[in-house]
């Protein structure tokens, strides 16, 4: 029996999948690797990167892939690529099998690596763009249609003709997403799309992708380690620890799970002992200002009404949990279960 937790809406998505436009079904891959252990000694051992893991994505979405290092994030996108082949279960992606026909599954999906890029490193950007004209075979009017809609999206205009290794990092993540959606793909995986980038570059490109996936209907499997990227652009997001979905809902769900905490800042007229409210504790105070924690899923209205109603009021202001802590807690709590 699988221990996946689920979201909000109460969808078990840890069964057999459906009809999902992704669909991963009891996947398993498991690397042979020989350790040293002596001066001519090598042990043969194995790692379960991936483990009996199954989920579906619909048509459209846009889903959140995260986990710590190590976890099997890459080992399950290169499986959905077709560069790996899993060692047991079931894997389709737009009713292709990725690791029996990885080309034909190349023309449908679009893939952006954000710690290496895609593009010729000494040629000019256009030259890339070029290459995939020819090799994804790409109706001329349709090439020169989407090159035009990308460069003016993503402001690359000025970029074209300079050599790929001359572009800064932003600029390059740019060049490569366009790359990826040229030929019109109907997944995009993107891997850490916003690692290194500055504040502005990071608002850019996710405004770019939150415009691509409601305009063109991309689906999107999204794999990060900053979860702005996860808060704004993702409505569901699956976590997955050793190799194992641990989570799969909406975002809000995910403090639920890790049992997170919102915080009331409470500012009184004077300096008072802790404050006395039902399910509700105070975790600091500094003079007339205190914080009490409350559980995540509770609304808040009760507790401000009773202090309301005990307490001189000046002002108060509610604090949601921050989802580093509660992923953190949750990768925890597996990893001593
Ligand atoms: N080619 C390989 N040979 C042997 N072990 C591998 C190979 N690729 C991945 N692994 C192992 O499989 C496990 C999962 O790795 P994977 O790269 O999928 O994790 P990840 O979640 O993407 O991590 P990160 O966030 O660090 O990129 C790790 O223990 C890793 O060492």
């Amino acid at each position: 029996m699988s221990d996946v937790i689920t979201g909000d809406d109460g969808v078990a998505r840890d069964g057999v999948p459906g009809d999902g436009f992704i669909a991963v079904e009891r996947v398993e891959k498991v690397f042979e690797v020989r350790r040293r252990t002596g001066f001519l000694r090598r042990e043969r051992h194995e790692v379960r990167a991936v483990d009996s893991l199954s989920f579906t994505v619909g048509r459209g979405e846009m889903v959140g892939y995260i986990g710590p290092n190590g976890a099997g994030k890459s080992t399950t996108i290169k499986m959905l690529t077709g560069i790996l082949t899993p060692s047991a279960g079931r894997l389709r992606v737009a009713g292709i099998d990725p690791a029996r026909e990885r080309s034909r599954l190349a023309h449908r999906i679009g893939v952006v690596f954000g710690q290496r890029t895609t593009l010729w490193w000494d040629l000019p950007l256009i030259d890339s763009y070029r290459l995939a004209h020819r090799m994804y075979r790409i109706p001329d009017a349709r090439y020169r249609e989407n090159l035009d809609r990308l460069v003016e999206l993503l402001d690359l205009g000025a970029l074209l003709d300079v050599p790929v290794r001359q572009l800064s990092l932003g600029q390059r993540m740019r060049g490569d997403i366009a790359a990826a959606l040229l030929h019109d793909p109907d997944v995009l995986y993107l891997d850490e799309p916003t690692i290194g980038l500055d504040v502005v570059s990071k608002a850019r490109v996710r405004e770019f992708l939150r415009e691509v996936n409601a305009e063109r209907g991309t689906t999107v499997l999204l794999t990060t380690h900053d979860l702005q990227d996860i808060e704004q652009l993702c409505s569901r997001v699956m976590v997955i620890d050793h190799g194992r979905l641990v989570y799969d809902g909406a975002l809000a769900g995910l403090h639920e799970a890790g049992e997170s905490e919102r915080t009331l800042v409470v500012d009184l007229e004077r300096e008072l002992p802790p404050v006395q409210v039902p399910s509700a504790r105070v975790v600091r105070v500094e003079g007339p200002r205190q914080w009490l924690a409350f559980p995540a899923g509770q609304s808040a209205a009760p507790v401000v009404a009773h202090l309301a109603a005990r307490y001189p009021l000046v002002d108060l202001s509610v604090r949601e949990p921050d989802i580093e802590a509660v992923i953190a807690r949750m990768y925890a709590e597996k990893a001593v279960s």
